[in-house]
């Protein structure tokens, strides 16, 4: 299999709301839309940052068809599939598919802490329900499961078994997960505060949660990277962190603090469900601030690699 497509950067897509908080057509197309103009590889959608855990599963639905409507053809599309029970995943799995997605993702079963066995027939399960190439996703800082070597091989016996989108914080385990899969195996850089130092170590790709926010930034980060002017790499790297850092320091949770800079960029895609935190009317200044530094940012690199 070719998997150029999956090489680059791909904003994790936000859930976007009307201002009843109900998923909008309007809304998730003009996201998609607005990314698509900032020349991203693809989409990951449905993700952590599709606040997927706090939709249902016809929201859910209606936000993988409203992207693959507008979108397929035009981006690479991943499916973030992973849901609370196996029959529930296996229902989004087999819906992407329909829907023309380039291939599937899931992170492992949450809540009830399941031994190797359980979380390898659960993925295993999603696999057999389409013909799409499948993504590990790994995260442990949310799911509290930390996907093994031996595991990572075992699965890898399945030829759908394409990559992993790795999202823990050691940049060591990318390069360890590399080591292990061995040729035609992509790895997505997840934390992306260690965006650069993700793809030095070997990431092909990379799936982030702020790229949405700022996509510029990323795409210009590994074009550092890729012609190896790696002083400008390491300095956009600390420019992206400070933003990052901006938007988790506020009372409003970061989805929440990104929503409104991209309001404020001109793409209205709502509020965040709860429990996650809305903006307070004291993150405000804030959010100005923190738009500001992007937009600097941006114009900055872009004349550094103009
Ligand atoms: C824990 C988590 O949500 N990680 C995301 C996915 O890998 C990242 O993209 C973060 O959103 C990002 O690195 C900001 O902390
Ligand atoms: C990468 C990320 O934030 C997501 O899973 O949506």
């Amino acid at each position: 299999m070719n998997l150029e497509k999956f090489r680059g950067v791909i904003p994790a897509f936000y859930a976007c709301y009307d201002e009843q908080g109900n998923v909008s057509e309007e809304a998730t197309k003009e996201l998609g839309n607005h990314l698509y103009n900032k020349k991203v590889k693809g989409l990951y959608v449905g993700g952590s940052s599709g606040e997927c855990i706090y939709q249902t599963l016809e929201e859910r639905k209606e936000t993988l068809r409203i992207v693959a409507e507008n979108l397929r053809g035009k981006l690479t599309l991943i499916a973030h599939v992973g849901a609370p029970s196996t029959r529930d995943s296996v229902i989004l799995a087999q819906y992407a598919a329909e829907l023309g997605y380039d291939a599937l993702s899931a992170i492992p079963p949450i809540y009830f802490k399941l031994p190797e066995n359980s979380v390898y027939n659960y993925w295993s399960k999603i696999m057999d329900a389409t013909d799409l190439p499948f993504i590990i996703y790994n995260i442990p800082q949310t799911t509290g499961f930390d996907l093994s070597i031996s595991l990572l091989q075992k699965l890898r016996n399945n030829p759908k078994v394409i990559g992993v989108k790795n999202s823990s914080m050691p940049v060591m385990d990318i390069e360890r997960f590399k080591a292990a899969a061995g040729e035609n195996f992509i790895v997505f850089n997840g934390p992306d505060e260690q965006f650069v130092a993700g793809r030095l170590i070997g990431a092909d790709g990379a799936i982030g949660g702020t790229y949405g926010v700022m996509p510029e930034l990323f795409l210009y980060a590994d074009e550092f990277v890729k012609t190896n002017d790696f002083v400008h790499a390491r300095e956009i790297q600390t420019k992206i962190n400070d933003i990052i850092i901006s938007l988790c320091s506020l009372e409003g949770s970061m989805y929440a603090a990104i929503k409104a800079i991209l309001a404020l960029q001109g793409v209205s895609i709502g509020g965040v469900r709860e429990p996650l935190e809305n903006i307070h009317e004291g993150d405000l200044e804030a959010i100005h601030q923190i738009k500001n530094q992007i937009d600097e940012a941006i114009a900055h690199y872009g004349k550094v690699l103009a």
